[in-house]
Formats: C-alpha cells, structure tokens, sequence
C-alpha cells in the first residue's frame, strides 16, 4: 500500500486556522466521539491525561476512520519514546517544553532514520508501516511525518526565532498555561504580559515561515489569535466541556449548585 498521508501536515499546508480539540479522557471511545464531531485535529494528550503506548494506539486507531487529523503529545522528547510512538502509526507530534534550538534539532534527528537520524527500524514489526506493507515506508516516513514543538516557557520564548528556524521543525505550538506560570502570572493568559510573549512568539514563528498553533478555549483569544495568523487553534477540551454541561445540568435542577463559570485555567 501507499505510505498513509499526514492530514495534518496537509491542513496546516494549505492555511488556517484549524480547529481542534484536546482529547483527555485517554481513550478510543472518547477519542472517537470528539472526532465524530469534526474537528480538524485533535491532540491526543500523553503528557496531563492518563495516557500509555498502548492508550495513544487505541485512540490512533478509533479517530483513523474520521477526517480529525490525530496530533500526539508525548510527555517528553524521550527518542526512546518518540521510536514507540511513530511506530504505532503517529504521524504528527507535539513535543512539550522545547527551549533550545538544540532541543529542537534532537527531536528531528529522533524521528528520522539513519543517515538523518537516530530512529531505530521497526520494519515489519509496526503499524507505522502497515507492517511492511508499505514497502518504501523507511525511504518516504519523513516526508509524511510532522514535528510541532511547544514553546512555553521564557528561555524558550526567548528562543523561539532560532527554534522555528530549525530544518524539520514543522511548526511551534504556544501552551499559553505553561507560559503564564513560567512568567510568574499562574493561569493568567490574559496577563499583558503573557499576552506580550505570546504574540512574539507567534510573529516569530511566522516569520519563519512556520506553522503556528495555540490552545485558546475561550472564543475571544481563538479569534484574536485567528486574527493574528495562528494555522490552528484548539478551542475545546473533552473533559472540560463534559466538566461543564455536567455542572449545569446539575444546576437547573439544584439550589445548591452554581452555574459554571469559564475555566479559570484550562
Ligand atoms: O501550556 C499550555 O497551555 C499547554 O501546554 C496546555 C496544557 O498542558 C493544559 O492546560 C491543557 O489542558
């Protein structure tokens, strides 16, 4: 067979936004349903949700079906885990607290095979490569394959220009939580200063000619981030919309239980 496309890559291609939605709930079932709303893209979230190997297979394999393009966050640049990941068929991943240019470059090198890399060969052994059915899988995988790294913190701010410029680096997600506590303002997105390292580090990433993405689940940031150019937004979280109507619910039927407010922090 074909070497599968990458959604993703192709979306995020041809212009943006995307919309996706953060699948915490780590599993297929969940996963499925988010898909069969049709987002864009989804995260598939290995770093905060209870996620394993085997959970991000199940949720690979139940949004396959679906035109929701599967983004995987592992919870960290671990090559040993990144080899485990793309070999179960992810074929964009999104990388957690990249600081450095170095780091970046670390991260390309762990999704390629040698001479460009330090993947090791599954073969026929993975899913990845529809278990040898895809007979120039090693030669083609990189061109399919998509690097989104997240920028979160000051130093990685800090370094955005350089990390963007990375060969292989295919775009920069901004993790607008992570940066609000690095920053000194915890779950203050709104912070003008947040707001301040936000913005640059989306104008860089552009003016590398990188794709851009960010987590706004509140409708006034998405569209101001729209506005600004980002490719893809997530604008939904699972477990917190479930959260929400959960509490509502609850809350026309009880004086006791308060309407929800908008997620203080997300
Ligand atoms: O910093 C961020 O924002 C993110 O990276 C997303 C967070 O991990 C989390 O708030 C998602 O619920």
């Amino acid at each position: 067979m074909e070497l599968p496309p990458n959604l993703f890559k192709a979306a995020v291609a041809r212009g943006g936004p995307q919309y996706g939605i953060w699948a915490g709930f780590g599993t297929g079932y969940a996963a499925e349903l988010g898909a069969s709303a049709g987002y864009d893209w989804m995260v598939i979230d290995g770093e905060h949700a209870p996620n394993t190997v085997p959970s991000i297979l199940a949720q690979l394999q139940a949004v396959a079906p679906y035109a929701t393009a599967p983004v995987v966050r592992p919870v960290n640049g671990d090559p040993a885990l990144i080899k485990q990941l793309l070999d179960v068929g992810a074929q964009t991943l999104m990388v957690p607290m990249v600081e450095t240019a170095e780091q970046a470059h670390a991260l390309v090198r762990a999704m390629r095979y040698s001479p460009h890399g330090i993947r090791g060969v599954g073969g026929g052994l993975v899913r990845a490569s529809r278990w040898g059915d895809v007979a120039d899988y090693m030669a083609r995988a990189h061109e399919e394959l998509c690097l989104i790294v997240q920028v979160e913190t000051q130093l990685g701010v800090e370094n955005v220009e350089a990390i963007a410029a990375v060969e292989g680096v295919d775009a920069v997600f901004v993790g607008p939580m992570d940066l609000s506590a690095a920053l000194g303002y915890p779950g203050e997105t709104s912070h003008p200063e947040v707001q301040r390292h936000i913005e640059h580090a989306i104008q860089a990433t552009l003016a590398a000619n990188k794709a851009c993405g960010i987590l706004a689940p509140l409708e006034a940031d998405a569209r101001r981030y729209a506005a600004l150019g980002c490719h893809f937004i997530a604008v939904a979280l699972d477990v917190i919309l479930l959260r929400q109507a959960a509490v509502d619910t609850l809350a026309r039927y009880r004086n006791d239980v308060e309407p929800s407010e908008p997620p203080a922090g997300y």
